[in-house]
């Protein structure tokens, strides 16, 4: 059972001049799911990608404001961003899986990160797959290509073999939107079975989606954190004018 949550204070995110996250402050719970939504534009996978610094990777990005895990700031400079990567994982809207075996892609990140014991490897494989309930539909397979699964298998095989490194967060953004509905159920019955051990947190476009699968909600516009509570306030009856009108469909 992982224990750790995320608090963010006045997080900054700056595209050059344009300010994409305006100051937001928000605290995210172990064992719990929190969708971001908002309209387009409005800075829901900046901020998803300021909390385990992959916009680090985008020239030009300039980030102020605090991002706490286990009482570390994770923006401090000597960060190790591969290890923090570890604790934070990423699963994007398209499935990414490596061009490789269906085993390697889960065993990948274990054996980089140390675990060289094939017998150890082989239960990580098991064990991730089976959590990502893909393990009936591809033990007879583990050693055939990744991209010959279908998108949807190939997204849970994104959400295994983000666990096999024993996250405490994962990040999700948009999940499912490329994929069709038994597969995008799939995908929410598995996010609600992981959020048991892990804190998730999840941009969606889709307001169902929210209400389904997560907790809490926090609504975002041009940059800003509007509001913030349980899914169900917020979906029912929520503070702002603004998120009213774009979960009942007035915007956005
Ligand atoms: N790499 C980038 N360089 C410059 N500006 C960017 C970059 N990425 C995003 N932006 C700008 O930052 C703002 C926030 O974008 P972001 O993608 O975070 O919004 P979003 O709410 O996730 O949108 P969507 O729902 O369409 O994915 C937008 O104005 C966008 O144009």
């Amino acid at each position: 059972m992982q224990n750790t949550g995320l608090s963010v204070k006045n997080l900054s995110v700056f595209y050059g001049e344009k300010e994409a996250v305006k100051s937001v402050s928000l605290e995210f719970s172990p064992r719990q799911v929190t969708a971001l939504i908002g309209p387009s534009g409005c800075g829901k996978s900046t901020f998803l990608r300021s909390l385990n610094r992959m916009n680090d990777t985008i020239g030009g990005v300039k980030t102020t404001g605090e991002i706490w895990i286990d009482g570390h700031n994770i923006n401090d400079s000597g960060v190790d961003v591969v290890l923090l990567r570890q604790q934070i994982g990423m699963v994007w809207q398209r499935p990414n899986p490596f061009h490789k075996s269906i085993y390697e892609n889960i065993a990948f990140g274990p054996r980089y990160h140390g675990i060289r014991s094939k017998r150890e490897l082989d239960g990580i494989v098991e064990d991730c797959l089976r959590r990502a309930a893909l393990w009936e539909e591809t033990k007879d397979r583990l050693h055939k290509s990744a991209l010959a699964l279908s998108g949807g298998q190939q997204q849970r095989l994104c959400i295994a073999r983000s666990i096999a490194v024993k996250p405490k967060i994962i990040l999700m953004d948009e999940p499912a939107s490329a994929l069709d509905p038994v597969s995008t159920a799939k995908i929410e019955e598995l996010i609600s079975e992981l959020k048991k051990e892990y804190c998730i947190i999840i941009v969606t476009h889709n307001m169902h989606q929210a209400a389904r699968v997560s907790d809490r909600t926090a609504f975002f516009y041009m940059g800003k954190l509007i509001e913030t509570g349980e899914t169900d306030q917020i979906f029912t009856n929520p503070v702002e004018k603004s998120t009213d009108d774009y979960i009942s469909g007035r915007f956005g």
